[in-house]
């Protein structure tokens, strides 16, 4: 499915976002405070924008029916409030789709199997640990079988095993992933391409090898990167000097 963001501007956070995403893993990066889960919630209808738009296959989000069938957002508000267990709270993600208890069954356990949560299916979910919750919660956005996947900082909480994984897995369902990275070289790693956002505006775009480079990174990020080449993937990865530019 094609994810068109269409000049949207939320007043006073983000300016004139456009970018598209189309069956690829597109990352948005950028500091803290600089707008990228602010346009990730207008892609999941958290926040209607105040002017542009947002497009799933041509449709406006706003008007689009049955969204839910199409879209899974993995967000930073994503929580789950009550003792639901953790396949409970993997079931969930099969809501949007018409019942069908065997199928619903097999895709639930293929989720919590995929994130490596299974052995936690009978357990609280308010019992588990960052990561382990971190799982759970990617495993109900898998369950819903999304078209579209948004991920909001997915690699929260996860060890670097798990970061990999999650990634890895993001890019082989073969669906459109719009997803929020801090780690600059894991998104250079996973994204076939990558917006930086600065202060609420789009400030570059490209594939990794484009977007992350040491004139772009000292300007918004105010540090000294060197670029490197992966020793066996020969992506671009960068090394960061110790001081911090003004
Ligand atoms: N509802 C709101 N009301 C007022 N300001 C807001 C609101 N939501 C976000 N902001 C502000 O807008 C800016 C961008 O927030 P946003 O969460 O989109 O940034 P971010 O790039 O995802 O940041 P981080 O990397 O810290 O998660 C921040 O300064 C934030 O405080």
């Amino acid at each position: 499915m094609r994810v068109d963001i269409e000049q949207v501007t939320v007043r006073g956070i983000i300016t004139d976002i456009t970018l598209h995403a189309s069956n690829e893993v597109v990352g948005i990066v950028g500091p803290n405070g600089s707008g990228k889960s602010t346009t990730l919630r207008c892609v999941y209808r958290a926040l209607k924008p105040d002017s542009g738009a947002v497009l799933i296959d041509g449709v406006g989000v706003h008007k689009r029916q049955h969204i839910a069938r199409d879209l899974a957002a993995l967000s930073q508000e994503s929580q789950v409030e009550f003792d639901f267990t953790v396949a409970e709270v993997v079931e969930m993600g099969r809501l949007p789709h018409e019942r069908d208890p065997a199928r619903d069954r097999r895709v639930v356990a293929e989720a919590l199997d995929t994130v490596d949560v299974a052995h936690l299916s009978g357990r609280s979910f308010l019992s588990l640990s960052g990561g382990e919750r971190q799982r759970v919660l990617i495993a109900r956005a898998l369950a819903q079988e999304p078209r579209v996947l948004v991920l909001d900082e997915p690699t929260n909480h996860l060890d670097i095993r798990h970061q990999l994984e999650v990634l890895a897995l993001a890019r082989s369902l073969g669906v459109t992933v719009l997803t929020v990275l801090h780690d600059l070289n894991l998104a250079a790693s996973y994204c076939d391409r990558l917006h930086v956002l600065d202060e609420g505006r789009l400030v570059a775009s490209g594939t990794p090898a484009e977007v992350l480079v040491p004139e772009l990174i000292a300007k918004v990020f105010h540090v000294t990167a060197h670029v490197v080449r992966h020793p066996t993937t020969g992506v671009p990865q960068l090394l960061f000097d110790q001081e911090v530019t003004p």
